[in-house]
C-alpha cells in the first residue's frame, strides 16, 4: 500500500499510469475526497444511469452512509471450503498493490469492501439466487461516503500502461456531473400483484418435526425460514424501496446490492458485528412479538416478551453462543444479564447488546467467519442445526440470513444480518422470514411470526394487506 499526499486526479491518474508502464502490468488507484452535499438516494438514482451495479448501506445508529456504484476491483471466492479466509487474503493482497490518496483517513472511504457471504454454501443452490456468488465483495468505482455530517467521493480504479489521463479524466468528470449534478425525480414504488406463499402447510409441518427433534435431543434450536413469492405490475425501481425503507424502518439498517438483472435489499435491525478501533460491538437479537395498537398495549406486549420463558430461551441461546465467540479474539467482554427490548415499525424484538476490544491480531472477517450463523439464524447447537435446515428448509436462503456489510483499510467495518430481505428481479420478488424454534414452539404461532416478519418488506413493496 503506498500512501501519498493530496494529488490533483489528473496528476494521481499520470503517476498511477506511469508506474504500471514501469511495472508493465495494471494499477489499482484510489482517491478520496470531500464534496458538496448530496442526498445519497438522489445519488443511488442517478447511478441508475451509469455503467455498472450499484450498492448501498446506512447505519441507521450514526447517520452513516455508504453508495457505490460500479466495480473496480472484486473480491470473491469460490469453493466453501476456507471462504473467510480466501476473502481475507485477496483484500490483503489487494491492499499492498493499490495506491491511495486520501487526505481525510474517515472511515468508509478510499478502497474500501461491500458485499457479503451466502448463508450455507453446503446447501444445494438454485437459479433464483444465480446472480450472486457464496462469497463476494465489490470495490466500488464511485463510493459516496456520509460520515459526521461530512460529504465524501472515492474514485477507485484500475489503470493500463496503455491509458491516457486525459481519456481517463475525461470519462471521470462525466460520470461526476452525471452522480452529482442532475436532478432526476424518484420513480413511484412498485405495487404488488399477486402473492404466493410457498407450502405454507408443508412448513408448519417442518417445525413440528423439529420440535419433536429438540424435544428428543437433537438440538436446543433451529431456525426455519420460508419464502413468499409476489409479482409486481411492473418492472420494479430500488431506489423508491430504498427511500422508503429508510423512512419507515428507522432503527434498522438498510442495505441494497444489485448483481446483473437481481438486487438483494432489505432493512435489518440485526447487527452481526462493527469494528471501529478496535472497539467490536455485536448483538444479540431473538425474541419477538407484535406491537400493540394502544401505547398500553404495546407496553403489556413488550412486558409479556420480556418474561416469557419461550423467547427468553430463543434468546439466551444466542447470548451465550456469541459471548463464547469472540472470548478468544475480544478483551473486556461486556455483556448485560438480562435482555431489554428493541422496538421495531411492526414487531418487537429482545435484545442484548455485546461490547468489547478487539485484539489486534484479529480482523472483522475473523469474527464475521466465528460468529456466523449465530443461534438468532442457525440454531444450536451449530452444526446439528444447519444439517436440518439443509435437510427440510424448502428454500434456498442464498444471501438471506447470512453477513452483509463492508470493510476499510483501517480494520473498520461493520456486518448485519441480512433478514427483512427480499431478493428482487424485474418484475418478480422473493420475500424471505423465518423464526427461532425451540422445545416450546407451537407451528401455528411460529407461522404467524413470520408472518409479521414479512410485513416490513410487504409494505415497501406495495403489497401489505
Ligand atoms: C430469522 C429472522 O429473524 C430472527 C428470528 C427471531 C425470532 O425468532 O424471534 C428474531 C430476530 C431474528 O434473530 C427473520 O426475520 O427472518
Ligand atoms: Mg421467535
Amino acid at each position: 500500500m503506498i500512501q501519498t499526499e493530496i494529488k490533483s486526479l489528473e496528476d494521481a491518474l499520470h503517476e498511477s499510469i506511469l508506474l504500471a508502464k514501469h511495472k508493465q502490468t495494471a494499477q489499482m488507484l484510489s482517491i478520496t475526497d470531500t464534496i458538496d452535499k448530496i442526498d445519497p438516494i438522489t445519488f443511488f438514482n442517478h447511478a441508475k444511469e451509469m455503467q455498472g451495479e450499484r450498492v448501498f448501506w446506512t447505519s441507521p445508529f450514526d447517520q452513516f452512509y455508504l453508495v457505490g456504484v460500479g466495480e473496480a476491483f472484486a473480491l470473491s471466492a469460490h469453493a466453501s471450503l476456507k471462504r473467510f479466509e480466501q476473502i481475507e487474503q485477496k483484500w490483503k493482497q489487494m491492499l499492498s498493490e493499490v495506491i491511495m490518496f486520501n487526505p481525510h483517513q474517515v472511515a468508509g472511504t478510499g478502497p474500501i469492501a461491500m458485499g457479503g457471504f451466502s448463508f450455507d454454501p453446503s446447501k444445494q443452490r438454485t437459479a433464483l439466487w444465480k446472480d450472486f456468488e457464496t462469497s463476494q465483495f465489490r470495490i466500488p468505482a464511485y463510493l459516496l461516503t456520509i460520515e459526521k455530517g461530512k460529504y465524501y467521493l472515492t474514485i477507485n480504479l484500475v489503470v493500463c500502461p496503455e491509458d491516457h489521463p486525459q481519456q481517463l479524466l475525461y470519462e471521470i468528470e462525466t460520470n461526476k456531473q452525471l452522480l452529482l449534478n442532475r436532478t432526476t425525480p424518484l420513480a413511484n414504488g412498485p405495487t404488488i400483484k399477486t402473492k404466493h406463499e410457498i407450502e405454507p402447510l408443508k412448513w408448519k409441518e417442518m417445525v413440528s418435526k423439529a420440535t419433536e427433534e429438540i424435544k428428543n435431543g437433537y438440538a436446543d434450536k433451529i431456525v426455519l425460514a420460508r419464502e413468499m413469492q409476489v409479482t409486481f405490475e411492473r418492472k420494479t425501481d430500488v431506489a423508491p424501496i430504498l427511500d422508503n425503507l429508510i423512512k419507515t424502518q428507522t432503527n434498522s439498517y438498510v442495505f441494497a446490492f444489485e448483481n446483473s438483472q437481481s438486487c438483494f435489499l432489505g432493512a435489518t435491525p440485526e447487527r452481526l458485528v462493527r469494528v471501529h478501533d478496535q472497539q467490536l460491538l455485536s448483538t444479540c437479537l431473538a425474541g419477538t412479538a407484535p406491537r400493540g395498537d394502544t401505547r398500553e398495549e404495546d407496553e403489556q406486549i413488550g412486558l409479556e416478551l420480556l418474561n416469557d420463558v419461550k423467547n427468553r430461551e430463543e434468546h439466551e441461546f444466542v447470548v451465550q453462543m456469541i459471548h463464547e465467540a469472540i472470548s478468544s479474539s475480544c478483551e473486556d467482554i461486556q455483556v448485560p444479564n438480562q435482555p431489554v427490548l428493541y422496538p421495531l415499525k411492526n414487531l418487537q424484538h429482545l435484545y442484548t447488546p455485546v461490547k468489547a476490544v478487539l485484539k489486534r491480531e484479529y480482523t472483522i472477517i475473523d469474527i464475521v467467519k466465528r460468529l456466523h450463523p449465530t443461534p438468532a439464524l442457525g440454531g444450536l447447537p451449530r452444526e446439528k442445526s444447519l444439517a436440518f435446515i439443509r435437510e427440510n428448509e424448502l428454500l434456498d436462503r442464498g444471501w438471506y440470513g447470512a453477513p452483509i456489510g463492508w470493510f476499510d483499510p483501517h480494520q473498520n467495518g461493520e456486518f448485519a444480518v441480512a433478514i427483512r430481505s427480499a431478493l428482487i428481479n424485474g418484475k418478480k420478488a422473493s420475500l424471505f422470514a423465518g423464526c427461532g424454534v425451540v422445545k416450546e414452539s407451537e407451528p401455528e404461532a411460529e407461522y404467524q411470526e413470520t408472518n409479521i416478519k414479512f410485513t416490513p418488506m410487504l409494505s415497501v413493496l406495495g403489497g401489505a394487506s
